[in-house]
């Protein structure tokens, strides 16, 4: 069993307690009430290389990274560097997240947020949206095709943006099929945790312009961010160079302020 299917089996296990609890029905007329979701996608096409900023306690590679008491602080911090997404990882067995932790964060920032989680059906997506979540994150790794097609769409037409995230060819393949507009690629192998900055690289000049393209993990500094921009990147998502920087605005701002300098490599976009 891979690290990916180990977290999926809590996760399922996790999605069918909740449900017990609240049904898919009633997670759907809480989600009609939320205020509508925020534009992601323009915020990603605005000038410059977008950092998007994660709210990360632990994680299944690294253990413990940071004891975030307040993550509605930690996202304050990061919108005041420039963060044009916040990221929340809601997973709680391995991640040590939780729903809470995204109202906290909806409750203080303006910009989108992304639910950062293994989404394994519609529930999920239904209970990110009445949470206040802008962004979800669909892991092709995670999903077969027909399933991802219909989580993508369904992420859609909740008025959402569906972050899908691949790690080879393969599964970029199957993103651009199911139709996604925003793939990340994630640098870190989710089944064996082995983390390949060049993933990027290889697998970035096969996605259509129009796609927004997301450079995921690993980034510890700017001279990363410059890397990936290099390589065609119109964002980066950074979880554990932020958490443990010990000046998480300084450090989403250094990115920032990388990512917009003029010498910066300019994403490759044509709409
Ligand atoms: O971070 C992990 O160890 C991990 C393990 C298994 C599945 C997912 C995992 N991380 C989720 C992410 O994709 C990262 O949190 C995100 O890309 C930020 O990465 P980093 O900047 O390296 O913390």
């Amino acid at each position: 069993m891979t690290v990916l299917d180990s977290i999926l089996d809590g996760v399922r296990a996790d999605v069918a307690a909740r449900q017990a609890r609240l049904d898919i029905g009633e997670v759907q007329k809480l989600a009609q009430k939320a205020p509508n979701p925020v534009d992601a996608t323009a915020a990603l096409r605005e000038p410059g290389i977008a950092v998007i900023a994660e709210v990360k306690r632990a994680s299944p590679s690294r253990g413990e990274l940071a004891d975030i008491r307040d993550p509605a602080d930690l996202a304050r911090e990061y919108e005041l560097g420039g963060a044009r997404i916040i990221s929340v990882l809601t997973e709680e067995r391995r991640f040590h997240g939780s729903l809470a932790d995204l109202d906290a964060v909806r409750a203080t920032v303006k910009i989108p947020i992304l639910r950062k989680d293994f989404v394994v059906g519609p529930y999920q997506i239904h209970e990110a949206r009445a949470h206040g979540a802008d962004v979800i994150l669909l892991i092709v790794a995670a999903l077969e095709q027909d399933v991802l097609v219909s989580l993508l769409d369904r992420t859609e037409s909740l008025g959402m943006t569906a972050l899908v995230e691949v790690h080879t060819e393969q599964e970029a393949d199957r993103a651009l099929e199911a139709g996604a507009r925003v793939i990340g690629v994630n640098a870190r192998d989710l089944k064996t945790l082995e983390v390949d900055r060049n993933c990027f690289a290889r697998i970035a000049p096969g996605l259509p312009s129009d796609v927004i393209k997301v450079a995921e993990s690993g980034i510890r500094g700017p001279a990363d961010l410059l890397a990936y921009a290099g390589a065609g990147a119109d964002a980066v998502l950074v979880g554990e160079g932020l958490v443990t920087s010990g000046d998480p605005r300084a450090a989403v701002a250094d990115l920032v302020t990388a990512g917009t300098h003029p010498s910066c490599p300019k994403p490759a976009r044509n709409s």
